[in-house]
């Protein structure tokens, strides 16, 4: 069976613009990351111990089925489709999940596999659904998963998540250390809002858009280009020891990223 990989992202910066309901505005350049991703397959049910009306994911996860991001996919596109195809695929195969990207990481893990699997059922199914229909369906599931499912290696992304920009420059290759830290992104968000709260104006925002994720990062510190690494650190004590110089912070963390250096 064919595999789909599904890549991480690292937020080269991430800046708070307002506030929306229980969620942040932000603007964000989002980097995939080519050399780690998880890989997904359908797998028939034959081959594999699962029932045939039971939803089943093959894989190391520290979630139940009701709580992984592929099985809130799945509902989120039979809500949006009332497809009985997709039922029935369900009952046939099952998902297998080769996961290599960490959780609780600010990899986007979560939100790849959920996209992965939006694009694998509109492909195998002949949905014909646009990559603007499977983000709108997507960000019911989580507010990365819409830059997954365009599938840009670089873009700037704002709204809540939804507004997704590609962005055109060469991609980079990162040495990522995601440190033991399971990071809560509602309890970072929360922190920001009560004891960080400093939105940036859409002038700022727009300079922040037009530059190279290279110069970015030449002209930002850690703190500076992420506005979620203060209140991270102010909740999560641990992650302090971890932090190294010319080091940057991804999303809600807890991990950690620089530019490789050429050998
Ligand atoms: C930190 C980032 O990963 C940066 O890429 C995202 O902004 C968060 O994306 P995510 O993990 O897919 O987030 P979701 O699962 O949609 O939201 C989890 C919780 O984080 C908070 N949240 C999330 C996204 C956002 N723009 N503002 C928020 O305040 C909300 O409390 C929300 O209930
Ligand atoms: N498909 C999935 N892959 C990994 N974790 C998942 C998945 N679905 C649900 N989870 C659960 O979600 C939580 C964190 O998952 P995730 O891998 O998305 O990390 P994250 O660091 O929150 O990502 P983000 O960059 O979006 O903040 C964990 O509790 C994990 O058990």
């Amino acid at each position: 069976m064919k595999k789909y990989k599904a890549y991480a992202k690292v937020n080269i910066f991430l800046k708070i613009t307002g506030r929306r309901n229980e969620y942040h505005e932000i603007v964000s350049r989002f980097m995939r990351v080519n050399d780690l991703y998880d890989a997904l397959s359908f797998v028939s049910k034959k081959n594999v111990q699962a029932k045939a009306n039971e939803f089943k994911i093959i894989g190391d996860f520290d979630c139940t089925t009701k709580q992984n991001t592929i099985y809130k996919a799945y509902v989120a596109l039979k809500e949006a489709t009332s497809s009985q195809a997709l039922e029935k695929l369900m009952r046939t195969y099952a998902i297998a999940v080769e996961k290599h990207i960490p959780a609780f990481a600010g990899l986007g893990g979560g939100s790849s596999d959920a996209a992965t699997y939006l694009k694998m059922c509109n492909e195998v199914l002949h949905l014909g659904l646009s990559l603007n229909e499977l983000a709108q369906i997507g960000l019911h599931v989580g507010a990365d998963v819409p830059f997954f499912i365009y599938g840009y290696e670089s873009a700037n992304v704002s709204g809540i998540g939804e507004v997704v920009e590609a962005f055109d420059e060469e991609l980079l290759a990162f040495d990522i250390y995601t440190p033991e830290v399971q990071i809560s992104t509602p309890q970072v968000y929360k922190a920001y809002r009560e004891s960080f709260y400093a939105p940036i104006d859409g002038f700022a925002a727009d300079e922040l858009k037009k530059k190279s994720s290279l110069d970015i990062l030449n002209e930002l510190d850690a703190k500076e280009a992420n506005d979620l690494f203060n209140p991270a650190l102010q909740e999560y004590s641990d992650l302090e020891q971890h932090y190294q110089d010319g080091y940057y912070f991804s999303g809600s963390g807890s991990s950690f990223f620089k530019v490789k250096e050429e050998k």
